[in-house]
């Protein structure tokens, strides 16, 4: 949905910060969300930012909210490659507008680039997206609104969570939730935020990148009132590419996990046994099989030149 009443920035566009003054210059836009516009912008220094600039919202102020407290956290921990980079005004025509600079995520949704790759990525990346659920929970939020276009996937495997407007303090009500994701949809548990609530929605995640059909299929042949964690857990039975992943599965589906950072480390454990195909291992497979039918080709048209 497009923000209302937001002045679309044109490339060129320079933005700079009331406060602290930082300078971004548009270069494109890259989508359009309910709280605001994102674009993608050069820094003073060069290097490529994403800007999300919007009216003025509580909404976009919370998302602010959250992404400030979970930079306090990652600073704490001696993290500093945080994912905001700036948050301030933009004073232009009379207007204030706010806006927030963030991490450029060169990447494709989780579903896209599992596609691209194989079902073996499913460990590597999920276990990626566990470390980022685990650090916003322990920031004291949980993300909400977990569903794959939240969730992209950069070329060398790095996830990233984007769109932190349905985060939510643990312990309140969860302010923004997706159908199949949310836990209340599937009467396994109320919407209140708690790290149990991102955890079943990973799992139904996997549901729905590995068959989506098959999900499609439970939720019709169920009355709201009728469906159930179990429905859940027999479908992440019968998915042959999900196997491993199986206990864990059902242990998110049933709320079984006290915290994130032991759901992250038991999908640890089974990705040992689910090592992921290599990608470069699959391109030198096809560099192969090239050469070969080139000394093919080669062979016989040598063949059939001196006859
Ligand atoms: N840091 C980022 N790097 C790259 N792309 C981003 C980044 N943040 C957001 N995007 C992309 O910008 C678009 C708009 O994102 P935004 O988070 O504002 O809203 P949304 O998730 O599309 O919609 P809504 O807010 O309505 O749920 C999406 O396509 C999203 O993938």
């Amino acid at each position: 949905m497009a923000a209302p009443d937001l002045p679309g920035f044109r490339p060129g566009t320079v933005v700079t910060g009331a406060s602290q003054g930082g300078q971004y210059t548009i270069q494109s836009l890259i989508g359009r969300g309910a709280n605001g516009n994102v674009y993608l912008v050069r820094t003073a220094s060069g290097q490529q930012a994403a800007l999300k600039a919007g009216p003025e919202k509580p909404e976009l102020k919370a998302e602010v909210e959250v992404l400030a407290q979970l930079k306090k956290h990652e600073l704490e921990n001696g993290d500093r490659r945080s994912f905001l980079l700036d948050a301030d005004r933009y004073k232009t025509e009379g207007r204030s507008v706010p806006f927030y600079v963030m991490k450029f995520v060169r990447g494709v949704p989780i579903d896209a680039y599992i596609r691209k790759y194989g079902y073996r990525q499913i460990g590597t990346t999920g276990l990626g997206l566990l470390d980022k659920l685990s650090g916003l929970h322990q920031a004291g939020f949980i993300f909400g609104d977990l569903k794959p276009c939240h969730v992209l996937v950069e070329e060398s495997g790095g996830v990233e969570l984007v769109d932190y407007g349905g985060a939510s303090p643990i312990g309140a009500n969860v302010k923004q939730y997706s159908g199949w994701y949310d836990r209340k949809y599937w009467n396994a548990g109320t919407r209140t935020a708690d790290p149990g609530y991102d955890l079943f929605a990973f799992a139904v995640l996997c549901l729905h990148v590995f068959d989506e059909r098959s999900l499609r299929r439970v939720d019709a042949a169920l009355l709201p009132q009728t469906r159930s964690t179990e429905d859940l857990v027999q479908l992440a039975g019968r998915i042959t590419a999900l196997q491993p992943f199986e206990p864990w599965l059902a242990r998110a589906l049933r709320g079984g996990f006290a915290n994130s950072r032991e759901a992250y480390a038991q999908w640890k454990v089974l990705c040992r046994l689910y090592p992921p195909q290599g990608k470069k291992g699959a391109s030198k497979l096809l560099v192969v099989a090239f050469c070969g039918s080139l000394l093919l080709l080669g062979t016989v048209l040598y063949a059939a030149l001196s006859l």
